[in-house]
């Protein structure tokens, strides 16, 4: 059944280098929109769900590129606030071959997100009017006022009765050191309140300071998940195992362990034209099998192919539709469709 999706976070410009520049090389940039809660609802609106970003941009021409980008995308944007100054952003390098993409955050602290003030957002009113809030991790990083928000949204969301999604998207570049510790408590306040969570074992061995003994990842991941959700209280968790050949192909396997069973996807192996914004459209499948009460085994299958077409566009924001995706988990790579 479609639903109402709300997300919370940042609109951040992406600066991307053309081709496979540097930097110090480069004299142009192409911009575009981006940020996870714009990602997930931009996937989630081609599945057939309402999405409103809940957000802050500023009252200048940035923001309205910005709101125009967002509205292009099918994204409602009834709940974004208008105020401060600046858009976060980010440089994008793309790696070639052994070099990998290289994302640097600029002065992100100071955008109208990152600077909203308390009363900002009406968190009672968006919640009696969603079936589904979705946070992230990277908002988390941010400053205690917009942890603040987000306690505060997620704890008003379960108590209309809501479904709160909660993707760990850990980033060492913007926890700084002592990282692991700086976020642990952050990140357990948003694991009591999650219903579905996005993570594997890095977030549970890294952020969580769980031991195991065990040596392979796949052995980490079933051992400590089970443990995270009967701690956290957490219905669903879902995440992916990405790993690089030498050919730059990838290969991605999705998990997801509900009641207590873990299912995992086929493993998929692909060429990668750009990889950010890939992870969120894994999550977006997640949300939508869940929303449409698909079996673990669907889900997963089409989550992982979701994220696995992400890889094929170009931008952060995943653009497929339902039936491109089902498409891809049903039929062999073809030749031009003409
Ligand atoms: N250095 C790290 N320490 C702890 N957890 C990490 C680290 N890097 C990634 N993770 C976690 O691994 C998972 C997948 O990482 P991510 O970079 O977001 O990949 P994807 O875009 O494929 O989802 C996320 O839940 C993230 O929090
Ligand atoms: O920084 C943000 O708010 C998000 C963007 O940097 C970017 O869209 C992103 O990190 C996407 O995450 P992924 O899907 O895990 O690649």
């Amino acid at each position: 059944m479609a639903k109402r999706i709300a997300a919370f976070g940042e609109v951040m410009m992406r600066l991307q280098v053309p081709g496979y520049e540097l930097l110090s090389q480069a004299s142009t940039l192409n911009y575009s929109f981006s940020g996870t809660g714009v990602n997930v609802l931009s996937a989630l609106a081609r599945f057939g769900h309402t999405g409103y970003l809940v957000s802050r941009l500023p009252a200048n021409p940035l923001g309205e590129a910005a709101i125009s980008y967002i509205r292009k995308l099918g994204i409602a944007e009834k709940h974004i606030a208008r105020g401060g100054n600046y858009v976060g952003m980010y440089f994008l390098e793309n790696g070639f071959g052994v070099r990998p993409s290289r994302v640097t955050y600029t002065n992100r602290q100071e955008s109208s997100f990152n600077t909203a003030p308390e009363e900002t957002y009406d968190f009672e009113t968006i919640a009696k009017n969603i079936d589904i809030a979705h946070f992230c991790g990277i908002a988390l990083a941010m400053n205690d006022s917009v942890r603040s928000h987000m306690t505060r949204f997620a704890r008003t969301v379960k108590e209309q009765g809501g479904t709160v999604v909660f993707d760990c998207n850990y980033r060492p570049s913007l926890w700084g050191d002592n990282g692991y510790e700086k976020a642990k408590p952050h990140i357990e306040d948003m694991l009591h309140l999650a219903d579905i969570v996005m993570m594997n074992e890095k977030d549970a061995i890294h952020v969580l300071g769980m031991k195991t003994e065990k040596e392979t990842r796949h052995e980490q991941l079933t051992e400590l998940l089970p443990a995270v959700a009967q701690r956290y209280n957490i219905r669903v968790i879902a995440g992916t195992h990405r790993s690089i050949n030498g050919d730059n192909t990838h290969v991605l396997q999705g998990f997801m362990l509900k009641q207590n069973i873990f299912t995992l996807s086929k493993s998929l192996t692909f060429s990668v034209y750009d990889r950010i914004g890939a992870g969120d459209a894994f999550a977006s499948g997640i949300v939508h099998g869940e929303s449409e009460q698909f079996s673990p085994e669907k889900t997963v299958g089409f989550a992982v192919a979701a994220g696995m077409l992400a890889h094929t566009v170009v931008g952060d924001t995943p653009m497929s539709s339902e039936s491109d995706i089902v498409r891809i988990m049903t039929e062999a790579l073809g030749d031009v469709e003409r």
